[in-house]
């Protein structure tokens, strides 16, 4: 489906995020770490993809060369509607200079606990996820996903499904 000549530039060097990408396209993207100008804890839906799209639009300034500039952002946003629960997701923004597109990956409820911890300002939930399974750089492994699901679900299998998503009307003709 992807291109071998196209070249795809990712707005961060996190591990778990550039498998992601591999993992959608069969590519290597060109990781450039630039801002997401929003907090380092997102906690709103709309902070979260609008961090993903600043992301993705910084890096493709940054490296013109690249076809596509991909923004991947993890965030938690609090349903207040339905189930009074926090929920972690991830977001991929598409960025070809012209063109936008998000693709976002699964609602993954966590505890509220953690939650209303995050709420409270100063801490990020990869550190908490660390102290949970007793490792460093949990963001750029299994993340979350794989503390809560004893690793059946991994924060790359997740995002690599936002980037399938944000990169298919790129690529599908239907989107045409
Ligand atoms: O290196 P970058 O690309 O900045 O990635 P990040 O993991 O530090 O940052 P994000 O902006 O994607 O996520 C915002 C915060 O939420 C944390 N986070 C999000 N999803 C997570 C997960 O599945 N496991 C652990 N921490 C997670 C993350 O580490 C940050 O502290």
């Amino acid at each position: 489906m992807f291109d071998k000549t196209i070249r795809i530039a990712l707005g961060t060097n996190n591990q778990a995020k550039r498998a992601a990408v591999v993992a959608a396209t069969g590519l290597e993207p060109i990781c450039h770490a630039v801002p997401s100008g929003v907090s380092d804890q997102p906690l709103t839906e709309d902070e979260t993809i609008l961090g993903a799209i600043t992301r993705a639009k910084n890096v493709l300034a940054a490296e013109p060369a690249a076809d596509f500039g991909l923004g991947l952002e993890g965030g938690l946003t609090y349903d207040s509607t339905h189930t009074m629960q926090w929920y972690l997701f991830s977001v991929c923004a598409a960025w070809d200079g012209n063109q936008l597109y998000i693709g976002k990956g699964l609602y993954f409820p966590i505890p509220n606990s953690i939650g209303e911890k995050l709420e409270q300002g100063g801490n990020e939930l990869r550190h908490i996820v660390d102290e949970l399974s007793s490792t460093v750089g949990s963001n750029h492994k299994e993340g979350a996903y794989g503390l809560f699901t004893d690793g059946r679900i991994t924060r790359s299998d997740v995002f690599r499904d936002a980037v399938l998503a944000a990169l298919t009307p790129f690529q599908s003709k239907l989107y045409t």
